[in-house]
């Protein structure tokens, strides 16, 4: 469904590429995660997909068409969720979506409603956006990005400034876009949410791809499970799963009937990230 071929990309006035030689390929249904620290090129990307800015090194492609050839039908296709929400304040939330529905004439009244009630911003529909709460701003923009049934939908840090019960109202309704068959470009620094959505998903640093696959696999490369033990005086320890047979401190607490608990830990899909690019502090 999208397909960046050797993608490298530089912004003018620079000294040297922002994005080097990308290589993907997302299937359609597909949720795709990209990963990468501050700074590694992940907006940049975004905006080329979204034909904010346009290469001339390598090409990409949605649907199977050139995004050279996509026209103004390309924003019927995707929906884009931005991280930080443009809504007109002086709106109300239903005025904004019934402002920006003008440009997609499929969209009814009827949708509105369902995903302002799946959002949980039903009741506040009639206030004015300037009263919103960032979490409220967030959930507004991501009814927008959605709301005209688009094929593709990009997100960025679709769940930042949530609460846990809002984050996963957005978490849920992304599930049931894959689920309708959309294909999800996420973006996020949030290492739960890519390892619970995402079928697979690339770690960008300093604008190279440096792993790309399913979270399981990742943590299966990358991560460690580990034991984590409390004694009878209550001091925590912790073991490599891999080790328990052989390591003397643990047969030492085992022995002594020393443990008090016992809890084995999955290995994190944020270690994986961590060790692939390299941002642990030393
Ligand atoms: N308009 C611009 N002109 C020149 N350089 C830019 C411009 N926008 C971004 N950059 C540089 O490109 C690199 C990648 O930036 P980008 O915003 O794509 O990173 P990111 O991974 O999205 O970061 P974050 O997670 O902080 O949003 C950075 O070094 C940034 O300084």
């Amino acid at each position: 469904m999208i397909t960046l071929d050797n993608v490298s990309f530089r912004y003018k006035q620079a000294a040297e590429n922002t994005l080097h030689n990308l290589q993907v390929t997302i299937a359609e249904g597909e949720v795709f995660g990209f990963l990468g620290p501050s700074g590694s090129g992940k907006s940049t990307t975004q905006k080329i997909l979204y034909k904010h800015l346009v290469t001339e090194q390598g090409s990409v492609s949605v649907n199977g068409k050139s995004l050279r050839d996509w026209g103004r039908e390309y924003y019927h296709f995707i929906g884009v969720c931005f991280e930080l929400p443009n809504h007109y304040l002086r709106l109300t939330a239903r005025e904004n979506l019934q402002f920006f529905s003008a440009f997609y004439p499929q969209i009814k009244q009827e949708t509105i409603n369902y995903w302002l009630d799946k959002m949980g911003l039903l009741e506040e529909a009639d206030k004015r956006v300037s009263e919103f709460s960032k979490g409220m701003k967030m959930r507004l923009n991501f009814i927008r990005s959605v709301m005209h049934n688009p094929a593709v939908v990009f997100l960025d840090e679709p769940t930042s400034g949530l609460d846990p019960g809002y984050a996963h109202k957005v978490k849920e309704a992304i599930k049931g876009l894959k689920q309708q068959g959309k294909t999800i470009f996420l973006t996020t620094h949030n290492m739960n949410d890519a390892d619970q959505l995402c079928d697979r998903v690339a770690f960008l640093h300093k604008g190279h791809i440096k792993e790309m696959d399913s979270p399981r696999v990742l943590k299966l490369k990358y991560g460690s499970k580990k034991v984590q033990v409390t004694d009878i005086h209550g001091q925590a320890h912790c073991f490599e799963m891999s080790d328990l047979s052989s390591d003397p401190d643990f047969q030492q607490l085992l022995q002594g009937n020393l443990i008090e608990s016992i809890h084995s830990e999955e290995a994190s899909l944020e270690e994986a990230f961590l060790k692939t690019t390299e941002t642990v502090q030393a």
